[in-house]
């Protein structure tokens, strides 16, 4: 069924797991998730980013907005499983807009590079549209180094806890993503992985709200080596140990953002798929193998992170 992720991350905050938010930008990944989260019978947060409405819409973020929620909402209908649809990090309110009105069971406004007063100021107004249509928000403190859509933040800028506190009850907001020294993409830690796990308690004791950890991908190994032995370079690339990732969620970390890893294991089975069958040409075959290696780690997440059986 179609729910607000609410729903989903305070059922999860009282309990103490975390849900993963899965990044999907066409139907394939989408299926492979939900069969995933069924296999589990695990609920599951599916969130697209304002380039993904923007491709599926073909330029039109209305037109992006309602396909996916035509088809998130259509197929989680059918299933027993609480299944959510997230806007990721949005930065434009013309996106932000077009989802809340699309149908989008939340949004997030991600105003995280702007001064403090003003994220607050940006929030608070975008909690007003999205709460008085049923939607519910997550909003961004402090930077992630790397790359986020347009916004590049050389070093970490990790939130600070007082802030977080007062950002929380001015701003009404329902989920919050502290910065605490993760970053997005395939290349994340120079050295070894380190998060700010007291910073992280303390944000969850000020504000006491569902609380996400963004640029989450373990990067695994197993699908890093067989992309690159069938022609991929992804040289250097690194992510958070699963261990780390369930300190977090000991610590608060109720929605575990997860959009690497899942591009990995696709491209690592289309990549195998395509060259060991150079006759195929039926994109429904050829897919397969990337599909279910997406399967694969949505059920390895949803065992760990503590989302599996979580259904009802
Ligand atoms: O945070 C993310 C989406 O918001 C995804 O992070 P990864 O790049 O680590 O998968
Ligand atoms: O946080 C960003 C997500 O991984 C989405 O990335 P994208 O903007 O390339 O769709
Ligand atoms: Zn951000
Ligand atoms: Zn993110």
């Amino acid at each position: 069924m179609y729910v607000n992720t609410k729903d989903i991350l305070e059922k999860a905050s009282k309990e103490f797991y975390a849900v993963p938010a899965f990044n999907i930008n066409n139907l394939e990944f989408l299926i492979a998730i939900l069969e995933g989260a069924v296999e589990k019978n695990a609920p599951v947060i599916i969130e697209t980013s304002e380039g993904a409405i923007k491709y599926a819409g073909n330029g039109d973020p209305i037109r992006g907005a309602k396909f996916f929620v035509n088809l998130v909402k259509g197929y989680a209908d059918t299933l027993n499983i609480p299944v959510a649809l997230h806007l990721d990090h949005g930065k434009n309110l013309e996106y932000i807009a077009a989802a809340i009105k699309a149908g989008y069971s939340s949004v997030m406004i991600d105003a995280s590079h702007e001064p403090f007063e003003e994220n607050l100021k940006i929030t608070k107004e975008v909690v007003k549209w999205a709460h008085a249509a049923g939607v519910s928000v997550e909003a961004e403190l402090g930077q992630l180094a790397g790359i986020e859509d347009n916004v590049s933040a050389e070093e970490n800028v990790l939130v600070d806890p007082q802030q977080a506190k007062i950002f929380v009850e001015e701003t009404g907001v329902d989920f919050l993503a502290p910065a605490i020294g993760t970053s997005h993409g395939a290349f994340k830690f120079k050295g070894e992985a380190k998060l700010d796990f007291e910073r992280l308690e303390k944000v969850k004791k000020l504000t006491n709200i569902p609380l996400v950890l963004h640029g989450a991908s373990s990067v695994p190994a197993k699908y890093v080596e067989l992309a690159e032995k069938y022609g991929a370079d992804l040289g250097g690339a690194k992510g958070v140990p699963a261990e780390e990732i369930k300190k977090c969620v000991k610590l608060g970390i109720n929605k575990v953002n997860t959009d690497t890893d899942l591009r990995i294991a696709f491209l690592a089975g289309l990549r195998k798929n395509l060259t060991e069958n150079v006759k195929e040409f039926d994109p429904r075959k050829y897919f397969k193998e990337g599909m279910q290696f997406v399967k694969d780690v949505v059920m390895d997440r949803l065992e760990f992170l503590g989302a599996s059986g979580k259904a009802i």
